[in-house]
């Protein structure tokens, strides 16, 4: 079952896994963006969050008698006993270690099935892993060790859960631009044609907007906020052109990157 559930302020847009009271006239491309948009907020929060404590990589390390790390260890037992509560019955939802979870505990509502069933298990989260660890976290976070594990790891899950979600919501953009246009799609989609459907899913006046965008957010958001006028300029608690390299290097490329994948196997 395929469900998908968003809200904009106390709004919800889409709430299908729970509610089933999805209609196609609520999956159009404005209101997707909007979600995105309200999703930068969820990642740059995460971010902050996570830039209060250092590398800590002793953390990341393999460790004997536990097969990975302390790290893996805490993502695989949260998202199993997430698994539980339902969050991977809604389609935007990914789990980073997918195999053998737990089932939900209660059967998932009646849900309209939105994306194709083959999209619906695409899941990259495996690259966006790689991306936030190797090359994301060094640039977010000083060097040291100070040894408090357990929140380090829970505050990494919230970014990577907020990043993952973000950039599998390519599967309904995908989806909805193939809908409103379904025979330019179809044509490159019949003959494989990656680099076609990348030209046409592309918005670059988009992208610029939302790098310009996520940069203020972050100059908003990551100031210290102090009474006395103009103490704190330009300190902040994540560096604010990070956050828009981010978006251009990596969150934009790999939600175009599901977005085409979503698409070649739109028609099987
Ligand atoms: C997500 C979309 O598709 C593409 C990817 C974008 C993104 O990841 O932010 C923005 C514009 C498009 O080039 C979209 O059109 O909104």
């Amino acid at each position: 079952i395929v469900g998908f559930s968003a809200a904009i302020g106390n709004t919800p847009v889409f709430n299908v896994s729970e509610m089933g009271n999805f209609s196609d006239d609520m999956l159009n491309l404005d209101t997707l963006r909007k979600i995105l948009v309200r999703e930068e907020d969820t990642i740059i929060f995460s971010l902050i969050e996570r830039a209060k404590y250092p590398m800590n990589s002793r953390m990341y390390d393999e460790r004997p008698g536990l097969s990975g790390s302390l790290f893996e260890f805490f993502v695989k037992e949260s998202e199993a006993v997430q698994a539980k509560v339902g969050r991977y019955s809604s389609a935007e939802e990914n789990a980073f270690f997918p195999d053998n979870l737990p089932p939900p505990l209660l059967p998932p509502g009646d849900s309209q099935q939105v994306l194709h069933p083959r999209g619906a298990s695409i899941n990259i989260n495996g690259q966006i892993m790689n991306m936030y660890r190797k090359q994301l976290l060094p640039l977010i976070t000083s060097d040291g060790d100070d040894g408090s594990y357990a929140i380090t790891a829970a505050r990494d899950l919230d970014c990577l859960q907020a990043l993952s979600k973000r950039i599998h919501l390519g599967k309904f953009v995908a989806e909805i631009k193939f809908r409103e246009s379904p025979e330019n799609y179809t044509r490159a989609i019949r003959v494989q044609d990656k680099d076609a459907l990348m030209k046409l899913l592309t918005f670059e006046s988009v992208e610029e907007m939302i790098k310009k965008r996520v940069e203020k957010k972050a100059m908003v958001f990551a100031q210290d906020v102090d009474l006395k006028e103009n103490d704190n300029v330009g300190k902040y608690k994540v560096n604010p052109s990070v956050v828009s390299r981010l978006y251009g290097e990596w969150v934009i490329p790999l939600t175009k990157f599901v977005e085409v994948e979503y698409l070649l196997c739109r028609l099987d």
